[in-house]
């Protein structure tokens, strides 16, 4: 069992509501120092309302409480590597072979995640096309789950400027200006229950070890936990993450620490026990079923980024050719879904 230990907490009220520049700043270089150090933190009044979030988990689950046919009528279809529709348990698999070692990805796909989930973005985003169950299956849901995407971008637009600041950049819209709102992923993700033995000797795994691939990650979970966090400068060793009521945990992505320079950390991250031994039942510790919906932050596929000028100097030079997101998201994608 991963030890337990909180993530670095940030509120985010001065950015949510009227701060001073003074304490947006202050609060804008608390957030980098945890993205440095850990890549991952916990925020706090980041304005997505608990009321809102209620909302999203609630119907989180009655897309996965329909029956397997109903929810096959937005099925992700076989020969896509988009992100999009439903996609069953068995199909997808977090790996994190970034060489394009076509063995090692067969090898880590043969313990499929064992999850199922549901995948949308902008619905102007016309080169990944949303999948949605037919109205009449799941009245409300498509209206509620757009509502549910726009509301996340304009938390993540204040992040965005955060970083900005933070980084010591004089533009507050340097991300903005590369992030357009609609190049952004929600997954909607339902982990079923499972005995925990069965995870302890590796038959399955509720989400592989892996680094997400874009600019940043916002990340709800409900009660359960099981989210485990690579410990900054102990690799190979994962910390558990106990959930916050209302909080977010936001982490760093690939394409945010290669344009960084590797200043702030994309760092490897799992779902597997919850830490607290209420969540287990009976003799076999039947784990609870639990439900998270990430919010994956990535700019226009046009995207080619470079390193951030106040992340480079004759000292520290630039590690990196430029990258372009397009290039990067295919290979991770295709990974995930074992494509060619
Ligand atoms: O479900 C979680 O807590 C983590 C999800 C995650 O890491 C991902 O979807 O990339
Ligand atoms: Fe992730």
């Amino acid at each position: 069992m991963a030890a337990t230990s909180s993530l670095p907490i940030v509120d985010f009220s001065v950015w949510t509501s009227e701060g001073t520049p003074l304490e947006r700043l202050a609060i804008a270089k608390e957030l980098i120092t945890a993205c440095h150090e850990t890549g991952f933190v916990h925020i706090r009044n980041h304005g997505v309302s608990p009321r809102t979030l209620d909302n999203a988990f609630a119907w989180t689950k009655e897309f996965f409480d329909m029956s397997h046919e109903k929810k096959m009528e937005a099925e992700k279809p076989k020969e896509s590597i988009a992100f999009r529709g439903y996609i069953r348990q068995g199909v997808q698999k977090a790996v994190q072979v970034l060489d394009g070692d076509k063995e090692a990805v067969q090898t880590l796909r043969t313990v499929p995640d064992f999850n199922e989930n549901f995948n949308y973005g902008s619905d102007q985003n016309e080169e990944q096309l949303n999948i949605w169950p037919p109205e009449s299956t799941l009245p409300g849901f498509k209206d509620f789950a757009t509502k549910f995407y726009w509301e996340c971008w304009q938390t993540t637009q204040l992040i965005l400027r955060a970083l900005a600041i933070g980084l010591g950049l004089d533009d507050e819209e340097f991300f903005l200006k590369y992030h357009d709102g609609h190049g952004n992923q929600i997954a909607l993700r339902h982990y079923m229950p499972v005995a925990a033995v069965e995870i302890e000797s590796g038959q399955k795994e509720r989400l592989g070890t892996h680094s997400d691939f874009g600019t940043v990650t916002l990340l709800f979970q409900d009660d359960c936990g099981g989210l485990e966090v690579e410990a900054p400068r102990e690799p190979g060793k994962f910390i558990s993450v106990t959930p916050i009521e209302n909080a977010l945990v936001m982490n760093v992505g690939d394409l945010l620490q290669h344009w960084s320079n590797d200043y702030l950390k994309s760092t490897l991250h799992r779902v597997r026990l919850p830490p607290l031994q209420d969540r287990y039942s009976g003799e076999t510790r039947m784990m609870r079923q639990r439900y998270s919906i990430p919010y994956f932050v990535a700019p226009g596929s046009d995207a080619i980024v470079e390193c951030i000028l106040t992340c480079c100097d004759e000292n520290t030079p630039a590690k990196y050719a430029p990258l372009s997101w397009a290039e990067w998201m295919r290979m991770r994608s295709s990974t995930a879904f074992g494509a060619e």
